[in-house]
């Protein structure tokens, strides 16, 4: 049977409504039809076209990416994607999405444009915005540090406040304070919103956003003091490569006093600071803004790999063979569906705890506006902790979809290599992600120092309410079916996170300095960041795979005993039985094109083997029969074996 039958056959087995599933995934009809529209348009447009990327070279796949961004904005005005002028608007939105390059675009209008609507005063975002957006400017996010990144109080960059001409003059130090890595930075960008030490009267104000002209509008070329270029190849061939991070330095280059971002404090023409009545965290508002879409993406690349591992899975055969019959489908395999479910399943839980914190972040802008700030704890801790999950999970993901492909899957044209080093530095960018656990370990730890005081925990951490009723928790699941009640792996991740919590706050009590107990205890409180990331999570939709795989944690807790994590391990089993016939309708509803998913192996109509075949011939290296060099290297190895031999 070849794998067009293979596949067709699957998709009959389905239990489901492939086409209700198709909108539940997309959000909405409406979603879904946008989705469809957009994705067709793009994979019909030659300009498009993204099969021959692994084999170009850096300079051709930089200017491949400036044909392909120019094109998308020129799409984009055509056809009105999106009102007048901006491109933030869901269709150019997905438009970009599925273009499936990255570029200087997305830090513009991803970054800048946010941190400008975000700590930029009215007037400021009166000027600046309509540039930007009508991209008569474009510009990007330079915060981190050849010395600094995570640590962004300790970023060096001045900007110091010259009363005389009402100018601040924005000065790198040190080697160490040259911005390094932005995107679109280092051979795009005219702007840059620059985070630098505010200096004045030579007291030290900390980190604020300054607005900053690097390149002429006219020839492209750096402006006076200003030293600007790519920082180099990164991991990958093409993957993250289409993009110009960069390297900036400033050697007293003056702006304007009012091209410091304004709305959180102001520096007055008298040179006085003036600090607004909100928190000086808004200041990394663009960084939560970013973190809350890095998790609805998550989804996005999870998806697309499970996609093509449990495509393949259905096409691929290996042993089974009995009397010249057809072998086994890989996917038969329990191994091969306890590697891959689980990561199907956390697809779909990524799609809607994206949606979920959609709907916080969205909440708190709303309170923002209104000068409620009590949110905002919840929403850094939220953002920075499900970023942290959903990315390393998406990461590792991907990779095991490699392994579940087998050799093929190391393949560039399986689409998985190029997928993981595209998405990999998510789990560093916007936040190293222990860094960031780091950070809702000491929300957590905060919160339960607080009970005491009556605080009464909210949000996410609400469980916490409940504490001694957690502490004294112990599972009552008996058969392998309790584990199916929500509320029973729900108690159970509550105890487990709660405790785990309880335990790092009495561990931190016993020491005198709390800082050193921090540093000490981090591993800790890690994982106790973790099983609170994994409760939110679990809490919107799934489970048992993730108890399965935390077993340890659940029984060292006392939450569950061990013939209670046997039980979990057989419904799991159970479970695996019921999503196979479903697994291939579950991986179409995502309705990704193969273009897309720009990969031979989860190609939608399983016809594998001959596009693989076709596909080796293509390769630069098969353009001559007898290799370039084969003169200079090969042949004189093989004529002195030759004469070796004579001898
Ligand atoms: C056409 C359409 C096309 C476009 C695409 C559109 C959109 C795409 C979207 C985005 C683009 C996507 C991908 C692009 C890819 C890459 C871009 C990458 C960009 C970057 O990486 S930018 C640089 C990011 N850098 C970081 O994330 C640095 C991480 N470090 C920090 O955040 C902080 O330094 C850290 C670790 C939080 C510590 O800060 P600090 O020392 O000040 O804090 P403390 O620990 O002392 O805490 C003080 C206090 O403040 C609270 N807090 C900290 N952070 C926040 C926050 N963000 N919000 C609110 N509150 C915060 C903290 O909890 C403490 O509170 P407490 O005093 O305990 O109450
Ligand atoms: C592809 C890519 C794109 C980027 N784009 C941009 C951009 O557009 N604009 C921009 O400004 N920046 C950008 N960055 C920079 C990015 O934000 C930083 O690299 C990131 O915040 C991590 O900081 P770092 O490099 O200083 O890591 P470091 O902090 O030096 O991390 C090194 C190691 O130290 C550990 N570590 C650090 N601090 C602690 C701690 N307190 N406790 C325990 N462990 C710790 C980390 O876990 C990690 O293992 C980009 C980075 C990449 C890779």
């Amino acid at each position: 049977m070849e794998g067009v039958d293979h596949l067709a056959f699957e998709r009959n087995k389905a239990q489901f409504d492939v086409d209700e599933m198709k909108i539940v995934w997309a959000g909405s009809r409406e979603d879904f039809e946008l989705s469809d529209r957009i994705s067709r348009l793009v994979a019909s447009d030659p300009v498009f076209r993204k099969d021959d990327r692994a084999a170009l070279g850096r300079k051709e796949l930089f200017k491949n990416t400036l044909r392909k961004a120019a094109h998308a904005w020129k799409r984009v005005i055509e056809l009105r994607l999106s009102g007048e002028f901006s491109a933030l608007e869901p269709e150019a939105y997905k438009l970009r999405a599925f273009v499936d390059q990255p570029a200087f675009t997305d830090l513009h209008w991803g970054m800048f444009v946010p941190a400008i609507q975000g700590q930029g005063t009215d007037e400021q975002q009166q000027k600046w915005l309509p540039l930007a957006y009508r991209m008569q400017i474009i510009g990007c996010y330079a915060q981190t540090e050849l010395g600094h990144g995570s640590n962004v109080q300790g970023l060096e960059t001045t900007a110091t406040f010259d009363p005389k001409t009402d100018e601040f003059v924005i000065h790198s130090p040190t080697l160490t304070s040259s911005k390094w890595w932005p995107g679109g930075l280092g051979k795009v960008s005219t702007h840059a919103v620059v985070y630098a030490r505010l200096i004045i009267d030579g007291q030290d104000y900390g980190v604020h956003g300054f607005i900053v002209q690097l390149r002429s509008l006219d020839d492209h070329l750096p402006l006076p003091g200003i030293t600007i270029g790519d920082i180099g190849m990164k991991f990958g061939n093409a993957a993250y490569n289409t993009m110009d991070n960069g390297v900036l330095t400033f050697d007293h280059v003056r702006i304007p006093r009012n091209q410091m971002l304004m709305r959180v404090s102001q520096v007055t023409r008298e040179g006085k600071y003036v600090h607004s009545n909100v928190p000086r965290q808004l200041v990394y508002g663009t960084m939560v803004y970013v973190r809350q879409k890095i998790v609805a993406d998550a989804s996005v690349a999870l998806s697309r790999a499970v996609c093509i591992a449990t495509r393949y899975s259905a096409v691929r055969r290996q042993f089974g063979s009995h009397n010249g019959g057809l072998e086994t489908q890989v996917i038969d395999y329990k191994t091969q569906q306890s590697r891959l479910f689980p990561l199907l399943a956390s697809a779909y839980a990524f799609r809607f705890v994206g949606e979920w914190l959609l709907w916080l972040y969205t909440d708190v802008t709303e309170r923002l506006k209104a000068k409620d700030f009590s949110t905002l704890p919840e929403a850094h801790a939220c953002t920075a902790g499900l970023k942290s999950l959903t990315t390393t999970a998406t990461a590792d993901g991907i990779e095991e979809c490699r392994k579940l492909c087998g050799g093929h899957g190391y393949l560039c044209s399986s689409g998985l290599p190029e997928l993981f080093a595209v998405y990999v530095p998510a789990c560093t960018y916007e936040g190293d992600n222990i860094v960031l656990l780091l950070q809702v370990a000491r929300h957590l730890v905060k919160t339960v120092s607080q009970l005491s005081t009556g605080n009464k925990p909210v949000g996410t951490t609400a469980y916490m309410a409940r504490l001694e009723q957690l502490l004294q928790y112990h599972s009552d699941v008996k058969k392998a079916e309790d584990w199916l009640k929500p509320n029973v792996v729900l108690e159970a991740f509550e105890a487990r996170a709660a405790r785990m919590c309880v335990a790092c706050a009495q561990n931190l009590s016993k020491f005198s300095n709390p800082e050193e107990g921090f540093q000490e205890l981090a591993a800790d409180l890690v994982e106790a960041a973790v099983a609170h990331c994994q409760l939110i999570v679990v809490s919107n939709v799934y489970a048992l795979s993730l108890l399965h795989k935390h077993l340890g944690d659940f029984i060292s807790t006392g939450c569950i005993d061990p013939k209670q994590g046997s039980l979990a391990n057989e419904q799991l089993r159970n479970l695996y039985s019921q999503v196979r016939p479903n697994a291939v309708a579950l991986v179409d509803a995502y309705n990704y094109t193969d273009h897309y998913l720009g990969s031979i192996l989860g190609r939608y109509d399983g016809n594998v083997y001959p596009k693989l075949y076709e596909e080796a011939w293509k390769d630069p290296l098969n353009d001559s029969i007898v290799p370039d060099g084969f003169k200079e290297y090969i042949q004189p190895l093989l004529k002195q074996q030759l004469r070796n031999a004579r001898l």
